[in-house]
């Protein structure tokens, strides 16, 4: 079976079981590893059933420069745009919200130095599972390269752990996982 077929398999059996999940908001903002106040996060605006993390977003907005992908239809490099909690918030693709305004990649570029990932399914060792579109590995790999020193928080409820799932060259492994239980570390 291909790796692709394995993939949307495991997608499915994701779905289904993080649609039966839930979690105290509080404890994503409790358990958060905090950061040097000049860190630019990247956030994620929650779509399905995906963590809600606004109040997250909210309490970090207080000391950091935040940041939401905004996806485009014609490659699959996400940008990013400056996020405060008045912003007015517009429509993009598959039923992805982001802010109105200027691409953040115009004069002041603003690369973040975290990205908070949404997931499917994560494993212990950091892999992880997405939608299949390849945003997030196309991204966080461009990313990568300009800012080696970039971390990666996969936010997700401690039930989406898996023992092992599918992965390909590309997938991009994940530094931390917040979890509502704690935060993990995946390689030290
Ligand atoms: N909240 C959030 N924002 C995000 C992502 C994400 O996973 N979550 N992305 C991560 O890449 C990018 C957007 N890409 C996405 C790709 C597919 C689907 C998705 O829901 N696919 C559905 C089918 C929807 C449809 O066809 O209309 C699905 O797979 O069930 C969502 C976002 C950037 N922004
Ligand atoms: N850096 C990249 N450049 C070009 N194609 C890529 C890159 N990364 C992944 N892809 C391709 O994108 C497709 C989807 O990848 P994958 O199944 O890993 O997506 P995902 O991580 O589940 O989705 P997402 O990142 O959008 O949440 C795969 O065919 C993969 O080969």
């Amino acid at each position: 079976m291909s790796i692709a077929t394995r993939k949307d398999q495991a997608r499915d059996r994701a779905r289904a079981l993080r649609a039966g999940l839930s979690a105290n908001a509080n404890d994503f903002v409790r358990y958060w590893p905090g950061m040097e106040p000049s860190a630019i996060i990247a956030g994620y605006w929650p779509i399905n059933s995906e963590v809600d993390i606004r109040p997250l977003l909210q309490r970090l907005s207080e000391s950091h420069t935040i940041v939401l992908p905004v996806t485009p239809r014609d490659r699959l490099r996400l940008s990013f745009r400056r996020w405060t909690p008045d912003a007015a918030m517009e429509a993009g693709p598959f039923g992805t919200q982001h802010p109105v305004g200027e691409l953040s990649d115009g004069a002041d570029p603003l690369v973040p130095d975290v990205v908070l990932v949404p997931l499917l399914a994560f494993t212990r060792q950091g892999d992880r599972l997405g939608y299949g579109g390849g945003y997030y590995d196309a991204t966080l790999a461009g990313l990568k390269t300009e800012k080696p020193s970039l971390r990666t928080v996969g936010v997700a409820y401690a039930g989406q752990m898996v023992k092992v799932l599918p992965t390909e060259k590309t997938d991009m492994q994940l530094d931390h996982i917040l979890t509502e239980n704690g935060l993990i570390t995946t390689h030290v």
